[in-house]
């Protein structure tokens, strides 16, 4: 079987978490948030290489990562772009050969079940492309630029999309491809897979899994790792 690749995005800037620092090296317990996220796939067995991708002036920052938290699976830290489109695309140009699979996933969610990201390369690998997501809690409505409800979805059709976002990886080449060809800028990379007409599918995960955004997630996330997937709880 083909090798399965991972590219973690942590090119941000954070600006929504309003701190100095941008959030992916926020301390996280004893760690930095990225250093969490990491760790989370290092420690995968199916995973055999993943590819890092930050800003340019925190290279430097994120090659000693690598190296004081033992991440020899980290073959290589790439220079993001403006948009997470362009960063993730970095990423998957930096795969080795022999990549069959790839994971993307944002250096923010540190979260991410074991169990959950494997269900979800597992569906890719039968069907070329899945996700994580958890069903909406919140009643959703479509408002206008003057704030007034036009309309209200059914709720039951409602899917939060996180990530691990799992694809065949000439998929998902292909998708970002033809989106930067047409000038295409999506917010995920399920978009440029189903744009292309490919059936991406939905593998249910659980609400531990935030991408860690705004202030208010941060003690959330912290909460979140002493109580359940600190690294007694793994
Ligand atoms: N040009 C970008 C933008 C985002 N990301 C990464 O994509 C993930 C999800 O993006 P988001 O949570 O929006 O992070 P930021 O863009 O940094 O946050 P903000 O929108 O608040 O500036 C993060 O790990 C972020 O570092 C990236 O690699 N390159
Ligand atoms: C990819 C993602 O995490 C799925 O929910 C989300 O779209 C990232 O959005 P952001 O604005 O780049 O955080």
């Amino acid at each position: 079987m083909g090798k399965l690749g991972v590219v973690i995005v942590a090119a941000g800037k954070g600006s929504r978490m309003r701190t100095a620092e941008s959030k992916q090296y926020l301390k996280l317990g004893q760690k930095p948030i990225l250093v969490h996220t990491l760790q989370l796939f290092q420690n995968i067995h199916e995973v055999d290489e993943i590819i890092l991708v930050v800003g340019e002036t925190d290279m430097k920052r994120c090659s000693s990562y690598v190296k004081d938290y033992a991440l020899t699976k980290v073959t290589s830290v790439q220079a993001g772009g403006a948009e997470r489109q362009e960063s993730v695309k970095k990423g998957l140009d930096a795969l080795q050969p022999g990549t069959e699979w790839v994971l993307v996933h944002d250096g923010v969610r540190p979260f991410a079940a074991v169990e959950h990201v494997l269900s979800c390369f597992r569906k890719a690998q039968e069907s070329d492309a899945a996700v994580l997501a958890v069903p909406v809690k919140d009643t959703i409505k479509i408002v206008n630029e003057a704030k007034q409800i036009k309309s209200t979805p059914d709720r039951r059709s409602l899917w939060a999309i996180q990530t691990p976002q799992a694809f065949r990886l000439s998929v998902l080449l292909d998708a970002h491809e033809q989106a930067l060809n047409e000038g295409f800028l999506g917010t995920d990379d399920a978009m440029l897979v189903e744009r292309m007409g490919t059936t991406v599918h939905v593998v249910e995960g659980d609400y531990y899994n935030i991408k860690i955004t705004t202030p208010e997630d941060l003690p959330w996330a912290e909460w979140i790792l002493q109580h359940v997937r600190g690294e007694g709880h793994r």
